[in-house]
């Protein structure tokens, strides 16, 4: 189901667990942004905040799962849904993605989709992973990662499979650390960070599990630029219409172009991909490396 809810004399579209939604997205302009729509009041089950600009045909889209937008199954049914409607949407050009949580991006996947469930639960949640990505990196839009905090393994991969990143300054980090974790990153994924930042260096990257600061990921090219924490959204939008500025055709068959073999892939070993991710996620050994990883981050506090 998708709702508009009006919060100040700014209408929000909400996206939540279950669809199909409606057509329209227009919204409110904001007094502090050119694009997005002023702050919001959530409620839990506004776990994706949509905004768009009807004059520029740019939307923002705002991951909303507290408490550090970890990836879960609603999660990312509604950033499909949300994907995929702005796709339809003729007059939408672009997509900023970014936190409604400044600080954290997105946690990656939620460990505990991960943890003491059966063969088929890991294996339709892998498919949701999959499907997602294949919306976002598969979309005409210009598509930009607004990256205002942590953005470890899964959120990684979100920002992979955007055209640009734009990333926090300060003492965040971005990265692939599944093997910390004692998982394998899919070749799609791989694949991603070798077109980004080159062979060798994702080669080390995905072995060591290693996540960057962001001055680090700077250098590597895994993020494009740096900016600060409270500047990120204005300098999405305003590189945003600098790509806007050629002919969205032109640059949408380019883009589909240099990404259809590897979307082609996924589409073809989709099957192959989820058997090799049940099969590996619930090993004993897996098992017991998630739980030890998820104690870490609990003694963490
Ligand atoms: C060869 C063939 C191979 C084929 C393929 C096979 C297998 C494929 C396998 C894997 C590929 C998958 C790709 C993606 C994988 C993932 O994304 S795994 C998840 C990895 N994520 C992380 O490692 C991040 C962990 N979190 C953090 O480091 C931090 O939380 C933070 C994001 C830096 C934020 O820090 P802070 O703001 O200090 O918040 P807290 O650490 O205090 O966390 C708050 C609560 O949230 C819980 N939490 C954090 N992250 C997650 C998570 N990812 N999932 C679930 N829960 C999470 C944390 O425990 C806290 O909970 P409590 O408040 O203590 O209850």
């Amino acid at each position: 189901m998708a709702t508009f809810i009006a919060s100040g004399g700014r209408v929000w579209r909400k996206f939540v667990k279950t669809f199909p939604l409606g057509s329209n997205l227009s919204l409110k302009r904001s007094p502090t942004s050119a694009l997005a729509n002023g702050r919001l009041s959530s409620t839990s089950s506004e776990n994706v905040l949509v905004s768009k600009d009807e004059k520029s045909g740019i939307a923002t889209v705002r991951m909303n799962n507290p408490p550090v937008n970890s990836l879960n199954t609603a999660l990312l049914l509604s950033l499909r849904s949300c994907f995929e409607e702005l796709e339809k949407d003729k007059s939408c050009r672009a997509l900023i993605l970014t936190s409604n949580k400044p600080k954290v991006f997105c946690a990656g996947l939620d460990i505990l989709e991960l943890y003491q469930k059966s063969p088929d639960y890991v294996g339709q949640f892998w498919e949701k992973v999959q499907d997602m990505w294949l919306s976002l990196y598969g979309s005409r839009l210009v598509t930009m990662a607004a990256i205002n905090g942590h953005s470890p393994a899964g959120g990684c991969l979100l920002s992979l499979a955007c055209d640009y990143r734009i990333m926090a300054e300060g003492n965040f980090v971005i990265g692939l650390n599944e093997t910390q974790l004692d998982l394998v990153a899919p070749f799609w994924l791989r694949q991603m960070m070798v077109d980004a930042i080159g062979y060798r260096q994702a080669e080390m990257a995905l072995m060591v599990g290693a996540l960057y600061p962001s001055n680090k990921a700077l250098q590597l090219g895994l993020v494009d630029k740096l900016v600060p924490i409270e500047d990120v959204q204005t300098v999405a939008e305003e590189e945003v219409k600098n790509w806007l500025k050629i002919p969205d055709q032109a640059r949408a068959i380019t883009k589909m172009a240099s990404r259809k073999p590897l979307l082609d892939e996924l589409r073809k070993r989709k099957q192959e991909d989820i058997q090799t991710f049940r099969d590996e996620t619930t090993r004993e050994s897996v098992q017991l490396s998630i739980q030890q990883y998820l104690d870490k981050l609990k003694a963490k506090k």
